[in-house]
């Protein structure tokens, strides 16, 4: 669990906190979502005391980061940030290994994990792990900065817009498998991101942030649903609301299961959601859809008018 208190932050005249409270459950993947300068990412670098606090505190489970020793609190968490800062004359290998090496890891035992993450990160290890940084894509980069931060098992992971400068495709499945890595090592993540789509995808608690002030926190359904602030519901765009709503939803929540389907509807996995459905239909001029279970039978129709009901 992560705890801000009170936290408060100038830089000279600009205020970058001004009374942050805030707290990310244990296991959470939390996202702070703001605006350009709202203290995302001040507040994220609090945690590891990349930046201190002028008043106010900031707890790692239960214990104030200001009394901890800096390199050792830093050994707990991983940290990730756009652009990465791969050491750019190490191969990737050497890179992955920088923390458990600090740590006085046995060879063998990093090598391993050098490979088990390199394949929980899908790069295969016998291409990848002997390649130097310039020899690596954007998103393969970035993979490896995240294989990096996790390298020794940290408490929890911070990320500073991971993503920022990759393409969206590229985006996209990197935050699939975060979501995947998410799901698989129960860590607290930390994230920090100006971008809605990628905060709806990611977040199991959502931060809303503006003017170094937490505005609104909550599971994201629940913003969505009851924007506490206009500027919450501003900033999660209001003509797109009902869109980001359905594409937290599955589809198959809102499917009638068996009965007979009309002929021709478009097949999606009941793992669909609702966003998905409507453009399946959209796409294909058709009032439902099928959904097949995971093994290609029939588990349900969902019609464009429970869809609109929703
Ligand atoms: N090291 C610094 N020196 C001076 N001012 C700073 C420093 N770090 C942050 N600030 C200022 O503090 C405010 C909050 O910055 P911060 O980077 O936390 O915002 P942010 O929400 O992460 O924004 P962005 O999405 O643009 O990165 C801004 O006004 C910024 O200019």
């Amino acid at each position: 669990m992560i705890r801000f208190e009170g936290v408060r932050k100038s830089f000279g005249d600009a205020r970058a906190l001004d009374g942050l409270d805030l707290v990310v459950p244990e296991g959470a993947f939390a996202v702070l979502l703001g605006g350009s300068g709202a203290g995302k990412s001040t507040a994220l670098r609090m945690v590891n005391r990349l930046v201190e606090p002028d008043a106010g505190r900031v707890l790692l489970r239960g214990q104030d980061v200001a009394g901890q020793d800096a390199p050792a609190l830093r050994r707990r968490i991983g940290y990730v940030i756009q652009g990465i800062g791969l050491f750019p004359h190490w191969s990737v290998a050497r890179n992955i290994a920088a923390v458990p090496r600090l740590l006085g890891w046995d060879e063998r035992r990093i090598a391993a994990r050098v490979d088990e993450l390199l394949a929980l990160l899908q790069l295969d290890p016998a291409r990848y792990r002997g390649r130097m940084p310039a020899e690596l894509s954007g998103g393969q980069a970035q993979r490896v900065g995240v294989a990096r931060a996790l390298a020794a098992d940290p408490e929890i992971l911070l990320m500073d817009e991971p993503f920022g400068a990759l393409d969206a495709l590229t985006r996209g499945a990197l935050q699939a498998e975060m979501a995947r890595l998410h799901a698989a090592t129960g860590k607290t993540i930390l994230l920090v991101t100006h971008d809605v789509e990628e905060a709806l995808a990611l977040a199991t608690r959502l931060a809303v942030m503006a003017d170094g002030r937490l505005l609104q926190e909550g599971a994201p359904r629940d913003l969505l649903d009851t924007p506490a602030d206009p500027r919450v519901r501003g900033l999660l765009d209001g003509g797109a609301i009902g869109l980001r709503r359905l594409g937290l939803m599955p589809a198959a929540a809102l499917a009638v299961p068996g009965g007979a389907a009309p002929a021709g509807l478009p097949v999606l996995p009941a793992t669909a959601t609702c966003r998905v459905a409507l453009e399946a239909m959209l796409a294909a001029r058709a009032e439902a859809v099928l959904l097949h279970d995971a093994a290609g039978a029939p588990a349900g129709v969902l019609a464009l008018r429970d869809l609109l009901r929703a």
